[in-house]
């Protein structure tokens, strides 16, 4: 099968990870040396980490992924998607912009969900700027209340409003949707420093509010060397492009069942130079047999695509190409686990 296969032997998650993934993922990297030496940053240069909040399915990967211009995040048409931090990195010439993506926060249910509050809210008291994204295509509503009134215990952390879908909504309607936010804001205590309309989709004033982001942040050198992107490893990445494609139009429940953990990654040896291969071995987890029987579909034709489109993906971001092994397993009610929660990476 070219380069991609699954598993049939429907093995269970056994012990074999036994290495231990960083636990705490709530913390920002440490600052990386700056890209200009002592004396040469511009006067007034800016720096500093903002992130993106809101309820599931906001478009707040996509509103990263246009602020910073290429693709890190993943989307998806399901809610719950984004579990891992992937920062994306905006370099301006006034400064430097770093975006933290974090999980949506909801009311737990599992362990993995207050691991996710818990991760969401220390990244908050992190962060220079805290953007609340309100769909314009949707009325504020309870979740977005239950939100900001968390976030307004967060009391350091500048806060600003962001409007997305802007594409979706009249002029009427989002003129309406500005002042409630506006009332929210009142309601909450919370002070918005801006409140700014944007869509990822047609790139209206994605750069606007890269710049208002930027002015926001402390005076201060680059944390990253120019040219980063994300620091997020490159393995991080490849399981979330997998994860992306798995999810691609699978039943609604499916998306909370998922994981995906790159176990080995590297370029192949013996290649000549200008044809280089990056080897990519991943598991995808769920939690049940039946589930592993939708991802893998009959007879493996729907994982076979889910690795055909992640591999394509995977070659588009880092530009070499891949030859992607995918395997699936069932790792039994892993949410529910400390301990695979742990091997998971959460
Ligand atoms: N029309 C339109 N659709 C958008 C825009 N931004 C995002 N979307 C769509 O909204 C859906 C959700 O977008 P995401 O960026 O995945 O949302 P998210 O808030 O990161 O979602 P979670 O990871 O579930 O928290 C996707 O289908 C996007 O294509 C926009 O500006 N206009």
């Amino acid at each position: 099968m070219s380069g991609r296969d699954f598993d049939h032997e429907g093995d269970d998650f056994d012990d074999e990870l036994d290495e231990d993934f960083d636990e705490d993922l709530g913390a920002l990297p440490p600052p990386a040396a700056p890209v200009f030496a002592t004396g040469e940053v511009p006067d007034g240069y800016r720096s500093g980490f903002a992130c993106f909040v809101g309820r599931p399915n906001v478009g707040k990967s996509t509103l990263t992924n246009a602020v910073v211009g290429q693709k890190i995040v993943i989307t998806s048409d399901k809610p719950q998607t984004t579990r891992t931090v992937v920062r994306g990195i905006v370099h301006r010439e006034d400064g430097q912009l770093v975006l933290v993506d974090t999980p949506g926060l909801h009311r737990p249910r599992t362990l993995l969900g207050e691991r996710l509050n818990d991760l969401v809210k220390t990244t908050w008291a992190e962060v220079d700027v805290v953007a609340v994204c309100f769909p314009a295509d949707e009325k504020i509503g309870p979740g977005d209340t239950f939100l900001v009134n968390e976030l307004a215990k967060v009391r350091r952390t500048t806060k600003i409003a962001v409007v997305t879908k802007t594409d979706l909504a009249t002029p009427e309607r989002i003129a309406e949707h500005l002042l409630d936010i506006t009332a929210l804001g009142a309601a909450t205590g919370t002070e918005w420093a801006e409140i700014v309309p944007v869509s990822s989709v047609a790139g209206d004033q994605i750069d606007l509010l890269g710049s208002l982001l930027v002015g926001l942040m402390p005076e201060g050198p680059p944390l990253y060397p120019d040219g980063d992107l994300t620091d997020a490893p490159e393995e991080i990445l490849a399981a979330e492009l997998i994860r992306e494609a798995a999810l691609d139009g699978v039943r609604d429940e499916l998306p909370h069942s998922i994981a995906v953990v790159v176990e080995e990654m590297g370029l192949r040896e013996d290649r000549p130079e200008d044809k280089p291969l990056l080897d990519i071995h991943a598991n995808l987890y769920v939690e049940r047999d039946s589930q592993k029987g939708i991802v893998i579909g009959k007879k493996g034709a729907r994982l076979r695509q889910v690795g055909t489109v992640a591999r394509q993906q995977i070659e588009a971001l880092l530009g070499t190409p891949v030859y992607l092994d995918l395997h699936v397993k069932v790792a039994k009610d892993w949410q529910r686990d400390p301990r695979q929660l742990r091997k998971l990476g959460f």
